[in-house]
């Protein structure tokens, strides 16, 4: 498998400059933010209609918690989470221009997907389910890409230090490996009132996106 960006900053497509998919292979593009991109639809879907989705999603709010984690580890000078959340901290009106809770808004997102791909070729992996039972969804996976099931709970462990599964064995190494550090931090503690408050703003997100999927992914 390799991984390429066929979409470059620039917007430029960069596919030409990378080598052939040789028979056998599978390529295997990983940029989160093209979920939200809303030309991404279209551009990838011109490079080739028959590209597999896979879009990892996790509860909105506590994504929007690791997200503002990733943002004051970078710069510990940020506002609070409860600041930026709000437009008007009285009213409780959220800021949805704010990148961290705009991106939750997981149905606004696949609508766009949706104008172009059917949902036949997306898979949605439960973030949770991928701590919890991390072969399960490997499996659905596998399935999705048309693979074996090579990758099954053989290979995973629980490590108790990191708090989440790692490999047991990655390829070409002996030595067990978990994720990096700026994979499972510690989040903040942010005040109850904002996280229900947060809540409540998902909610009607949410229960369209499980309808929209056909999937419950328990957030509520
Ligand atoms: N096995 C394992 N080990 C460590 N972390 C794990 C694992 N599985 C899922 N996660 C969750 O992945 C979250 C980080 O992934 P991201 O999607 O933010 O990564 S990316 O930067 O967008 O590529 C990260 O979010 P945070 O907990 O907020 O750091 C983890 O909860």
């Amino acid at each position: 498998m390799r991984c390429t960006r066929i979409l470059g900053k620039t917007g430029m497509n960069r596919k030409n400059l990378m080598p052939r998919t040789l028979e056998g292979q599978i390529t295997m593009e990983k940029t989160p933010s093209y979920f939200v991109t809303k030309e991404a639809p279209k551009r990838i879907f011109s490079m080739s209609k028959d590209t597999k989705l896979i879009v990892v999603v996790r509860n909105p709010v506590t994504r929007a918690i690791s997200d503002y984690t990733q943002t004051l580890s970078k710069n510990p000078g940020v506002p609070s989470f409860q600041m930026l959340t709000f437009k008007n901290m009285s009213t409780g009106l959220i800021d949805t221009s704010w990148s961290a809770i705009r991106i939750g808004i997981y149905a606004k997102h696949l609508e766009n997907w949706l104008q172009y791909f059917p949902l036949s070729k997306i898979l949605f992996v439960s973030g949770e389910r991928l701590v919890s039972d991390p072969a399960g969804e490997m499996g659905r996976v596998q399935d999705f890409l048309g693979l074996k099931r090579v990758i099954t709970d053989k290979h995973f462990y629980f490590n108790e230090t990191k708090g989440f599964p790692c490999l047991k064995k990655p390829e070409g190494s002996s030595r067990p490996r978990c994720l990096g550090k700026s994979k499972g931090r510690t989040h903040p503690k942010i005040d109850m009132e904002v996280v229900l408050r947060l809540k409540e703003f998902y909610r009607p997100f949410n229960l369209k996106f499980y309808q929209m999927t056909g999937h419950d992914f328990g957030w509520e």
